[in-house]
């Protein structure tokens, strides 16, 4: 077996050899301070999650069904130009990026399409999703292809291996969280979210761990979502936190990737730059959590980099506006 830096090591690897990517402490210390405030006012908790309306508010095994598909799918959804964005109408509302992911999940439930059923999804025809993924703007989904694809794929993995039930995955990781992506991505390989850098091998694993840390959150840390070592879980490295990262003065980008990022050209997945993007984010985040506990060391109030990156991930979302000037990196790939 390759010698795999796992999700933290990686991260500090990559942070101590970066060379275009720097983290602040002066930043860290004061997404610290923001998220200490927030946390202690009980503004962010893990029930956030289902306080999103899009998110299944029930915690049973619907909810755990709906988790692995939205997660399975949770790739991807930038758009070149603000103009030309994939839209979703659901319960009267337009919904864009990520959401626009759950809104048609609810849209085809609503429906009565079974589509967090991996009877049914396991052999989805091209047709069928495209029916469930139709586009209420004059722009499709991106990576529609590779979507019917991982889609299918997962379905087929939970009939031949897991009875064709998700909960029998959860089941045999014994409630550790390294487990359960264990036998994730040894099994469902459009999760093996792995590069090299520096010549050594690295796992990101930005979806298997956001699949983690959503069922923890949804079943608010109890029954399927009960995880013994749920604060080894990192942030998710995708193109959003970067950008909040930056925002927040955690994170600086050396002037050449900052030149780079604002010409709009795409990355290829694994090169430098973009591993160092990702790698620092999650460092970064490692430290800020760091940070918070201190802060807050006279609570009991839990602090992982769950927490914080779901609170920047929501305050990217709510203030895209400031952040116009901090663009993000752009790659097609089923990772993130
Ligand atoms: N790091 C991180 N990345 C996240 C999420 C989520 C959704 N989680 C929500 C559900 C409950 C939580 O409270 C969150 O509100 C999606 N993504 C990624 O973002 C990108 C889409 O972004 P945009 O184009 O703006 O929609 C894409 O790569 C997608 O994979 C997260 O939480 N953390």
């Amino acid at each position: 077996m390759k010698n795999l830096l796992t999700p933290r090591a990686a991260g500090k690897f990559i942070a101590e050899k970066s060379k275009d990517v720097f983290i602040l402490d002066e930043g860290i210390k004061s997404v610290a301070e923001v998220m200490a405030t927030c946390l202690k006012s009980g503004r962010y908790s893990i029930k956030s999650w289902k306080q999103h309306d899009l998110n299944p508010k029930k915690m049973d095994k619907a909810a755990l069904d709906w988790i692995f598909v939205a997660d399975t799918l949770n790739f991807s959804f930038w758009s070149a130009d603000d103009t030309e964005k994939y839209v979703v109408k659901y319960g009267g509302k337009d919904y864009t990026g990520y959401w626009s992911l759950c809104a048609a999940m609810n849209r085809a439930i609503d429906e009565g399409i079974p589509v967090t059923d991996p009877q049914y999804y396991a052999n989805i025809t091209k047709d069928q999703l495209a029916h469930i993924f139709r586009s209420d703007s004059d722009y499709e989904i991106p990576m529609f292809a590779q979507r019917l694809e991982v889609l299918q794929d997962a379905g087929q993995v939970l009939l031949q291996q897991f009875n064709g039930n998700f909960a029998n995955v959860i089941e045999q990781c014994n409630k550790s969280a390294q487990s359960l992506i264990k036998i994730v991505v040894e099994h469902f390989k459009s999760y093996r979210d792995e590069t090299k850098y520096e010549d050594e091998d690295v796992a990101i694993y930005k979806r298997v761990q956001i699949l983690v840390a959503d069922i923890w959150a949804c079943f608010e840390g109890e029954g399927y979502g009960e995880f013994n070592d749920i604060e080894t879980i990192t942030m998710f490295a995708d193109y959003r936190i970067p950008q909040a990262l930056v925002y927040f003065g955690a994170l600086k980008y050396s002037d050449d990737l900052m030149e780079f990022l604002k010409q709009d050209k795409m990355m290829t997945s694994g090169e430098r730059l973009e591993v160092e993007i990702r790698g620092c984010s999650i460092w970064a985040t490692e430290l800020i959590a760091e940070e918070t506990r201190k802060l807050l060391s006279d609570t009991n109030i839990t602090v992982n980099s769950i927490l914080i990156d779901h609170y920047l991930w929501d305050y990217r979302r709510e203030f895209a506006d400031k952040m116009t000037d901090i663009p993000f990196h752009k790659i097609r790939c089923i990772y993130y």
